[in-house]
């Protein structure tokens, strides 16, 4: 087959009433489902979302390479993406075109590495916070305390992800309605996408009225804290350095104007939300590996002490414990949060012979290529070493990619990873942590890939 005038190939399709009967167990863990699809017919396959909406599932690195980065302007988000908007507003996440350029242009430049720097104090204090009273319980009680990891993942990842927008505390009940109100708006989303036979039925019972008052309450909420900014400042307030700061400073190049105030609260909203489940998904899979596999922590213990000593890491520390990141690369290969991601064809086009007609559904699917044996020894093998700079990536382009790819990447990638490298370095400082069930928590894929059951583990204080 020539790279020129490759040769047509049918595509595999699961056929309808497969699709049909698997809708059930689909919307309620799809990987699986998944799995067996792509085992049985190849890297690419077609089938019916919900027994309903054609789709292409793929996890051909090549092409996911091609509708994220090489042909990226044929393939915007599909309705999958945008349909979430209704709930959280027209950010950097849910827009497209040259809307999305325009945003993305101005608030790249918030995320550049000086601004990184300045937020990890503020990382480092929120993770002090959300430590220092398990250490008090754990001294209290002989020097353990169990914890349920997700909830304190979500709690702390939420409270970094606030602080670096918000900077002034929250309250503690504010903060809980905030992710409370997010969890339940994505859990229904995700419900009419994987059960588009029911919304008829969600229509008329009034979920969907319900699911948009809880969406305004929500924006009501982040209005607040705008204006609370405002009003400050115009009392002569110093501006703090945040993220919020950041989107009311920033200028459009063309105009000179800042955004609107809706604008602001659109990307302040998309902010909370695409920051904060992600990570606190990403590291609560690390802590069960971690405790899974001692000998692991006890690396990355190593290594943090042979370089920190005593004290807790700064941002320029930090490229010097590569072995914390690599289990970090790590854990985002075996659980990557964004394990699935959606695009749609505009126009007629075709992927080394394989025919994409105008409005062909992809969905890229993250967690397959992360698991594909064909690319990974031992795929479910949890390896931090692979990542090691002396160990040679095999891996096609686009095999590996928690974060995306193309011009739509991640805008918080680092933040990301600087934030998960400091809660790891600071919780291996003061605990060594346990399992204390044997039982894989298994996978709750919604739009993020989150734990099913609870994950409890032992926080055993290392001094005192
Ligand atoms: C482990 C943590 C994270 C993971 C795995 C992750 C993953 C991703 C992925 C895969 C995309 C691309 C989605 C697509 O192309 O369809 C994305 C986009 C985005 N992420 Fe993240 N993310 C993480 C953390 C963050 C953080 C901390 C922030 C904010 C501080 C953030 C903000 C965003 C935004 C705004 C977009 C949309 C960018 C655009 O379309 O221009 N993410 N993220």
């Amino acid at each position: 087959m020539s790279a020129a005038s490759p040769a047509i190939t049918p595509l595999p399709r699961v056929p309808r009433l497969v699709s049909f009967r698997n809708s059930v167990a689909l919307a309620g863990n799809p990987i699986p489902v998944m799995n067996a699809y792509l085992d049985a017919y190849g890297d690419t396959v077609s089938l019916y979302l919900g027994g309903v909406r054609p789709m292409l599932l793929t996890r051909d690195p090549g092409l996911m390479q091609h509708i994220l980065q090489r042909n990226h302007r044929n393939y915007p988000k599909s309705e999958l993406s945008h349909g979430i908007a209704r709930y959280l507003g027209q950010g950097l996440l849910t827009s497209e075109g040259s809307y999305w350029l325009q945003q993305r242009r101005l608030i790249q430049p918030g995320f550049h590495r000086q601004r990184l720097a300045a937020l990890t104090d503020l990382m480092l204090g929120v993770i002090e916070e959300s430590l220092e009273p398990l250490a008090a319980q754990a001294a209290r009680q002989g020097g353990s305390v169990t914890v349920e990891v997700h909830e304190l993942m979500t709690a702390t990842a939420f409270r970094i992800m606030a602080r670096s927008v918000f900077s002034t505390s929250m309250s503690e009940a504010e903060l809980q309605r905030l992710a409370e109100l997010l969890t339940l708006n994505q859990a229904f989303y995700v419900r009419t996408v994987r059960q588009p036979y029911l919304r008829p039925w969600l229509q008329l019972s009034g979920q969907y009225r319900h699911h948009d008052r809880l969406a305004t309450e929500m924006r009501g909420l982040v209005r607040h804290y705008i204006q609370q900014r405002q009003q400050a400042q115009a009392a002569g307030a110093p501006a703090p350095n945040d993220l919020l700061q950041m989107l009311l400073d920033a200028r459009y190049e063309d105009t000179g104007e800042p955004m609107t105030e809706e604008q602001v609260l659109d990307e302040a909203a998309i902010l909370l939300v695409a920051g904060h489940e992600t990570s606190a998904n990403a590291l609560s899979w690390l802590w069960y590996l971690l405790a899974r596999h001692p000998a692991e922590a006890a690396r990355v213990r190593a290594e943090l002490q042979a370089v920190l000593g005593d004290r807790s890491p700064g941002f320029a520390d930090l490229p010097a414990l590569p072995y914390s990141m690599q289990v970090l690369q790590e854990t985002l290969r075996l659980y990557p949060p964004a394990w699935i991601m959606d695009r749609v064809a505009q126009h007629d086009d075709d992927y080394n012979g394989l025919p994409l007609p105008k409005g062909t559904l992809i969905s890229a699917y993250v967690y397959g290529a992360h698991h594909l044996p064909r690319l990974w020894e031992e795929p479910e093998a949890f390896r931090p070493a692979r990542f090691g700079k002396d160990n040679p990536r095999e891996q096609p382009a686009y095999a590996y990619l928690p974060f995306g790819g193309g011009p739509r990447q991640c805008i918080g990638n680092q933040f990301a990873l600087t934030e998960m490298q400091l809660v790891l370095l600071e919780t291996l400082r003061r605990f060594d942590v346990e399992l204390l069930d044997d039982a894989h928590p298994g996978l709750r894929p919604l739009i993020t890939l989150r734990p099913r059951n609870p994950i409890r583990l032992r926080f055993r204080l290392l001094r005192g």
